[in-house]
């Protein structure tokens, strides 16, 4: 395992008080490792777990050539351009059972959606398209080619090959494809253990009476549900008072149990601060200015704890700086973490309806409105009011708008990018 000061030496233009978000990002991949555990679990528990080994399909889906349509089933060669084709019904094919008969020329067999085809058809014309005489059916002129409205065998997927690909974070579609090919379990990563708990003096756990000078924590709320969306396993150790024999207490508690810790608070320039102070005594630290707002502080590094070492996250404490420096570092780390390959949100790029001022070399988050032009493009405005204490505009907020370090002003129509908040928060 390198030291901090090891991956430090590795990246160019290293420095750590003024970090541009891409070398926080760089220095977060090389110092993140995955949990190396996997355990078997049934599918109602895989959701969100990360695939630890390739998926390989061990049948093909569907099995057998199937109807795609209800109606009825015949050979596509008498099919004739400019033609109408008369046949006759000679038996019914059910989903479930293979219809055993046989056919000659001119017969058909009525069939329902995702029965298999009889041996030698390979052609459906669907119920509505054709005129049922007694006995016989009407195919009109050109209705359809050879060929149409049959699934074939291993459209979706072929035996022996891979399905889902070790990494993958299994989501509702990933549940489904794997219980399509009757896998009642599958081999994931152990669900990594987060520790979090808020520091200050002047928080206030949820239950005590208002105090002057006093704020409620509300770091807590907002982490434990971007925690719990990520689908890791939380261990809240609450609000500890910036005092050195309690901060060191929390810090060892969440190290023995942890694979990482996150806190917020305490990581500015501030004198009643003790929590970097046991950040540096019990474990290989890195405490940041990074070139981006809001989330300029941050601490990263190792806490040694009883012979195991967790991930160590020391969040600024203003409630924005929080959820920013989590989306933007946190989250990406702790997906490395949990096994996944994909760890970055998706980005997409909408039209500003505002001006915004932008400073090039910091990287800035604005909190955003975005929404539909009339005529189907993406547009985003901002909340308002962007002070890093200001949560209400984040709870109003449905993305962030993100300003890259290189790029100054925004004018009205230009193009910015977006993290959407569906699907990641
Ligand atoms: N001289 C400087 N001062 C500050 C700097 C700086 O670079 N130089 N950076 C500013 C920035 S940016 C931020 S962000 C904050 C971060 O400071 P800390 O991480 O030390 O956080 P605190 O001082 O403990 O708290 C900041 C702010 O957030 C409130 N807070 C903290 N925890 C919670 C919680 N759990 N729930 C709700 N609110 C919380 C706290 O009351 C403070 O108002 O430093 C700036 N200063
Ligand atoms: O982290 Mo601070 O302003 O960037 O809130």
């Amino acid at each position: 395992m390198k030291t901090l000061d090891q991956i430090a030496a590795e990246l160019q233009g290293y420095d750590p008080n003024a970090l541009p978000a891409d070398a926080v990002d760089e220095f977060l991949s090389r110092l993140v490792e995955p949990v190396v555990q996997t355990e078997r679990v049934g599918l109602f528990d895989a959701l969100d777990r990360v695939l630890a080994a390739d998926l390989i399909a061990p049948l093909s889906v569907p099995p057998h050539d199937n109807s795609a349509m209800d109606g009825f089933a015949f050979a596509g060669s008498q099919l004739q351009a400019g033609q109408a084709l008369a046949l006759r019904v000679v038996g019914t094919a059910y989903a479930g059972a293979a219809w055993q008969g046989e056919l000659g020329p001119g017969q058909c067999v009525k069939i329902m959606t995702g029965a298999v085809m009889p041996a030698g058809l390979d052609t459906v014309v669907p119920l509505e398209l054709t005129r049922i005489e007694g006995e016989f059916i009407q195919i009109p002129a050109d209705a359809l080619r050879a060929g149409d409205n049959r699934r074939l065998l291993g459209e979706d997927l072929m035996a022996g090959q891979p399905a889902l690909l070790a990494g993958s974070r299994i989501g509702p579609a990933a549940l489904g494809l794997i219980a399509s090919l009757g896998l009642a379990e599958v081999t994931v990563w152990r669900r990594p253990k987060v520790a979090f708990f808020s520091t200050g003096d002047e928080i206030l756990s949820l239950g005590q009476p208002p105090r002057e000078g006093a704020v409620y924590d509300s770091n807590r709320y907002t982490l434990f549900g971007l925690l719990k969306r990520l689908g890791v396993e939380l261990i809240d150790l609450g609000a500890v008072p910036d005092r050195a024999d309690s901060l060191e207490a929390a810090f060892r508690q969440a190290a023995s149990m942890a694979d990482a810790v996150i806190t917020s608070g305490g990581v500015s320039v501030g004198e009643a601060d003790h929590t970097k102070a046991v950040m540096r005594q019990l474990g290989d630290m890195a405490f940041w200015r990074i070139a981006m707002r809001p989330g300029r502080p941050m601490a990263v590094g190792r806490l040694q704890q009883a012979g195991r070492s967790a991930l160590l996250f020391g969040l600024p404490g203003n409630p924005v700086a929080v959820m920013v420096t989590f989306l933007a570092f946190v989250r990406p780390a702790l997906l490395r973490l949990m096994g996944a390959s994909q760890t970055q949100p998706l980005r997409v790029t909408a039209r500003s309806e505002q001006a915004m001022r932008k400073k090039p070399g910091r990287t800035e988050f604005q909190r955003g409105i975005a929404s539909r032009t009339a005529d189907g493009s993406l547009q985003v405005r901002s909340t308002g009011s962007q002070g890093s204490g200001v949560l209400r505009s984040m709870a109003e907020a449905n993305c962030l708008i993100r300003l890259d370090h290189g790029q100054g002003n925004v004018a009205i129509g230009d193009p910015v990018e977006l993290l959407l908040f569906d699907g990641l928060i």
